[in-house]
């Protein structure tokens, strides 16, 4: 089951996810002592710390020092660099948490594998794979403007990965090229997953996303897993051409 929510600008789409991350958070934590998030790179982070951090409503119901964070997929450089998701996630969120409050686990990659050939790359996937938990209570997804999602993108052989829940890639259209990603048995496995779109750019891939007609699009068969229930939020900017009912949050 598929649910938009649409806002008139990101930063209200972003406080709106910030809402149901919150919510997602107390559903885990009411049966569990941690919350398994697992979130995508890209403009996504920015969202996040607009949703759970500026967003007041949302910012004191975060229990961070329960969360474990993973993500969908992570750029195979050092942490420090500019386009690690890890890295990026550290300077745009943790980093601005007050200095009181009990920080997260975060599961980085193993850069001791890292090397300029990229000889270990598919052990630096397989050891991220070892650090998942059975399934994540929530992952969050951005919508490429080919529709990809995590590094999976349309027409790669890694769509048909039915065995590895982590996988590697060395030519990723989007760069830099060498990354891993979860794949589609893994993410098939979560309790619920939720897309952020933003931006007239999205407008053209969200018309075919919603079109009902470009199944062989990732975010495509994501929208048609079975039993996990699939929330996008978006801004009007992204979502005004396409054939979908919309709705706000909660
Ligand atoms: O590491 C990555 O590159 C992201 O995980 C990627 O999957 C991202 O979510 C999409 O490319 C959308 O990115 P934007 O939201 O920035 O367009």
């Amino acid at each position: 089951m598929v649910e938009v929510y649409s806002y008139p600008n990101s930063e209200s789409a972003a406080y709106a996810l910030g809402e149901y991350i919150a919510d997602a958070q107390d559903k885990a934590l009411a049966k569990n002592k941690v919350f398994r998030i697992a979130i995508s790179g890209g403009s996504l982070v920015g969202a996040l710390q607009e949703g759970l951090i500026l967003n007041k409503k949302v910012a004191p119901r975060v229990k961070w020092g329960q969360w474990e964070i993973y993500f969908v997929d992570e750029r195979l450089l050092p942490l420090s660099y500019e386009d690690s998701n890890y890295g990026l996630f550290k300077r745009k969120l943790v980093n601005l948490l007050d200095p009181k409050v009990t920080r997260p686990y975060i599961a980085a990659i193993n850069t001791t594998l890292l090397s300029p050939s990229g000889g270990q790359d598919d052990s630096i996937a397989k050891d991220y794979e070892k650090k998942l938990p059975d399934h994540m209570d929530l992952i969050i997804l951005g919508c490429g403007e080919d529709g990809h999602i995590c590094s999976l993108f349309p027409g790669h052989e890694l769509l048909e990965e039915n065995v590895k829940m982590v996988a590697n890639l060395e030519d990723s259209p989007k760069l830099p090229p060498r990354r891993i990603t979860f794949t589609f048995p893994y993410l098939k496995k979560a309790t619920q997953i939720a897309f952020y779109a933003r931006g007239s750019g999205k407008k053209p891939i969200l018309k075919k996303v919603f079109s009902g007609t470009a199944t062989e699009l990732p975010s495509v068969k994501v929208n048609q897993f079975k039993k996990i229930p699939v929330s996008w939020f978006v801004d009007e900017a992204a979502i005004e051409d396409a054939n979908v009912k919309t709705s706000t949050y909660k």
